[in-house]
């Protein structure tokens, strides 16, 4: 398998420069704000000034698989602060923004929305955020969306937790989830998954060869699983 368990040491060091306090420094406050196109370009190669860094961890897996479930749990252990790629689009749509009709039309159909929109969308979570611990949940989606995001970041996550959960299991919890989703029905759910296959799984074993990814088998009780998710986060430096 392309994937596998890392060790847990390189989760103890952190003393590399803040993502955000380099993008503070160098485009101002508001960073979301300055966000565009052309800032994606501008941003490209990483920025200076250093700081104290965040710690962001990436919760991977495929539709079902239990990535909210686990990082509710996260939070409640370990103080992060939860960031769901997919829950901050669908405030988008119930907020009436300009994206709304985009992001609904493109959830809808299990396609996924532009890197530029959801970017913005974490950045601005994490810039309004007091707290330095981050679960980006279901996101990225595509190489294409990780690399906007390290454009723009100029940094890569500390770690990845990915949750590999059989295609049969993930469709039953889809559709036995009953949170009036649009996009858990059978339909939708056949496209998210050749979607998480063709566009999501290259981004699992890109972390995997760079060492940072922690395979999380997702079968099992909620607390099952978090008894193997916990041993990553117990290996990390005590929050400041
Ligand atoms: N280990 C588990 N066993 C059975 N059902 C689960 C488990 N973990 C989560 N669920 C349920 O499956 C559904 C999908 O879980 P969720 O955390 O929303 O997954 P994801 O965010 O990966 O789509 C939810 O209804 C959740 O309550
Ligand atoms: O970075 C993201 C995260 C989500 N989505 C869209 O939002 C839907 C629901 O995502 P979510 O993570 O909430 O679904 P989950 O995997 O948790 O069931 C996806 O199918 C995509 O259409 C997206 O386009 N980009
Ligand atoms: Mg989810």
């Amino acid at each position: 398998m392309w994937w596998r368990v890392t060790s847990l040491s390189p989760l103890v060091s952190s003393s590399k420069p803040s993502l955000l306090n380099q993008m503070r420094a160098a485009y101002g406050l508001k960073i979301w704000q300055a966000f565009s196109t052309e800032y994606l370009k501008r941003a490209e190669g990483g920025l200076p000034h250093p700081g104290r860094t965040p710690v962001t961890t990436f919760v991977l897996g495929g539709p079902g698989s239990g990535k909210g479930t686990q990082c509710t749990k996260i939070v409640e252990t370990f103080g992060f602060t939860h960031l769901s790629a997919g829950d901050l689009l669908r405030n988008e749509i119930s907020s009436n923004t300009e994206n709304g009709v985009m992001i609904l039309n493109t959830i809808r159909e299990g396609k996924i929305v532009p890197s530029e929109v959801t970017v913005k969308l974490i950045l601005k979570a994490i810039e309004s955020s007091e707290n330095d611990r981050f679960l980006i949940d279901g996101f990225p989606r595509s190489e294409e969306n990780r690399m906007a995001y390290e454009r723009v970041v100029g940094t890569e996550p500390d770690f990845v937790l990915f949750f590999d959960c059989p295609e049969e299991e993930m469709v039953k919890r889809v559709l036995n989830r009953n949170q009036g989703r649009i996009d858990d029905n059978i339909d939708t759910v056949k496209e998210r998954l050749r979607v998480f296959t063709a566009l999501n799984l290259p981004v699992i074993k890109y972390y995997s060869e760079k060492g940072k990814l922690y395979k999380i088998d997702a079968t099992g009780t909620e607390d099952e699983i978090f008894e193997r998710v916990h041993p990553v986060f117990a290996a990390l430096r005590p929050k400041t």
